[in-house]
Formats: structure tokens, C-alpha cells, sequence
């Protein structure tokens, strides 16, 4: 099966790119999703409650996910600890999710990865294709504030993650989103229907 990895900075288009190849009828993986459904196991919470403090179990018994962000992406070393919780959960979460697509016969699967760090050393060692979606900050900022952040907290996140030049030399295609969003999508589309004629 194939992996189809989307990665870009917070803001700059992942789940628009990522949903062209949904509508294409590729089944797709959000990372961050998984990211939310580990934080419900209660090992997660206890450790994430030891880390960061008990105030971050909410009086509903869930994590509240604000308050660790803003304790989180203080430093790298807080994101680190962070990271050594979530990641491992992740990563099984996403293993498991692979070998049930793969089963239901599927040929390919989109994979939106928003902590891709490098090729080698992350979840990405399986990709088969890395598509970086980029904007200039100012716009992924301002995208990411009307979506609902704090614009502190997107600022202390993306200084958390890797930069665009980063991106473009550990990915094969990149897409800039400096257009709309229709714009985006026609490419990503055109992409695929070009990828998959090469196959
Ligand atoms: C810190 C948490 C609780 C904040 O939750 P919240 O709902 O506010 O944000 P959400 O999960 O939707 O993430 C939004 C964006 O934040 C950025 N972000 C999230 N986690 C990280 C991280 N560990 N490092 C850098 N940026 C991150 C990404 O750009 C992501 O797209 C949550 O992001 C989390 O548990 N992160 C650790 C797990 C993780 O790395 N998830 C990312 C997918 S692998
Ligand atoms: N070209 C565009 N023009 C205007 N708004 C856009 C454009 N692309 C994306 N957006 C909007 O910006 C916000 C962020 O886009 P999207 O969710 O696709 O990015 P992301 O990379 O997945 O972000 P995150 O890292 O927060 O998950 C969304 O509200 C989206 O609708």
C-alpha cells in the first residue's frame, strides 16, 4: 500500500491538500487526530498530569489539551517530554490503522503528518511519496488564528517545528498555497492524477 504523506508548518494547508485526495477516494490518516484519541488512554493521562501538572486533567477527566499546549511549547525540552508520551502512542495507533487499510485491499493512503521532522528518524521512514504544503508565515498565522489559536501559542508551536526549508529538501513535491484554496486543491488533484499515470 501506498503512503502519501502531507507535511507543512501549523497553518499552511495540510487537511485542504490531504482532503483533494480524499475526494479523489484515497482513505486518509490525521495524525493529529490520532494525537487527540491517545490523550483518552488513561497511561497518557497520567504521565502527561505528572509532566505538566494535575490541572491538566480537566474536572471532566480529559486533558485539557489548551493548557498543555501552553506549558508544552515553552521550550524544546518541554516538547520533548511532551513528544516521549504522545509519539510512541501514536506511532501504534498508526500501525495498527496501516495493517486494517492494507487488509480492506486498499492500494494507497494520504498520511497528514504536521510534526514531520525528517525522512529517516520519524513516522516518514515509510512514506513512499512526501507532499510539503507551504505558505509565507504571516498567512499560515493569520489562517491558523481564524481557525480558533491564540496567535502566541501558534507563534511558540511553529518555533517548535521545522522550517520550510527543511521541508522542501526532505519532501518530492511541494505545493505553495499563496492562492486560494480551490487553487490548492486543482494541484494537489492534477498531482495525483499525474503520479498515478507514472505508476
Ligand atoms: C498539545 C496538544 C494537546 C494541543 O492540542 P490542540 O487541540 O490545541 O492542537 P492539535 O492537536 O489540533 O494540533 C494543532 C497543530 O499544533 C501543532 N502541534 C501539535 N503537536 C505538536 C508538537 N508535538 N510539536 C510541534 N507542533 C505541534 C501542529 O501544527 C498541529 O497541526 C496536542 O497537539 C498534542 O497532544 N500534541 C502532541 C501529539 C502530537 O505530536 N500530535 C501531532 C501529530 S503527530
Ligand atoms: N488558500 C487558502 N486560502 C484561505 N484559507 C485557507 C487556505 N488554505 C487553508 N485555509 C484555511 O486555513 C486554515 C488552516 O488550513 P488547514 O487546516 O488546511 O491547514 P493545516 O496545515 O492542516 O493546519 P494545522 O497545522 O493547524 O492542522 C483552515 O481554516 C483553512 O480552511
Amino acid at each position: 500500500m501506498r503512503k502519501i504523506f502531507v507535511v507543512g508548518g501549523m497553518g499552511a494547508g495540510k487537511s485542504t491538500a490531504r482532503q483533494a485526495l480524499v475526494d479523489a477516494g484515497l482513505p486518509f490518516i490525521d495524525l493529529d487526530q490520532v494525537g487527540h484519541q491517545v490523550l483518552k488512554w488513561d497511561t497518557v493521562k497520567e504521565e502527561l498530569a505528572e509532566t505538566f501538572g494535575d490541572d491538566v486533567i480537566g474536572e471532566d477527566g480529559e486533558v485539557v489539551r489548551s493548557l498543555v499546549a501552553a506549558r508544552a511549547f515553552v521550550s524544546p525540552a518541554e516538547t520533548r517530554k511532551l513528544n516521549r508520551i504522545t509519539m510512541p502512542r501514536i506511532e501504534e495507533v498508526y500501525t495498527d490503522t496501516l495493517a486494517e487499510l492494507e487488509a480492506a485491499g486498499n492500494d494507497a493512503v494520504v498520511v497528514e503528518y504536521s510534526v514531520f521532522k525528517n525522512r529517516e528518524m520519524s513516522l516518514a521512514y515509510s512514506a513512499d511519496v512526501v507532499l510539503a504544503v507551504l505558505a509565507p508565515l504571516d498567512l499560515r498565522i493569520e489562517r491558523a488564528v481564524a481557525s480558533g489559536f491564540d496567535e502566541a501559542d501558534v507563534r511558540r508551536r511553529i518555533a517548535r517545528q521545522i522550517t520550510d526549508a527543511d521541508r522542501i529538501e526532505a519532501s518530492d513535491v511541494v505545493f505553495n498555497n499563496d492562492g486560494t484554496k480551490e487553487e490548492l486543491h486543482n494541484k494537489v488533484l492534477a498531482w495525483w492524477e499525474g503520479y498515478q499515470a507514472s505508476l
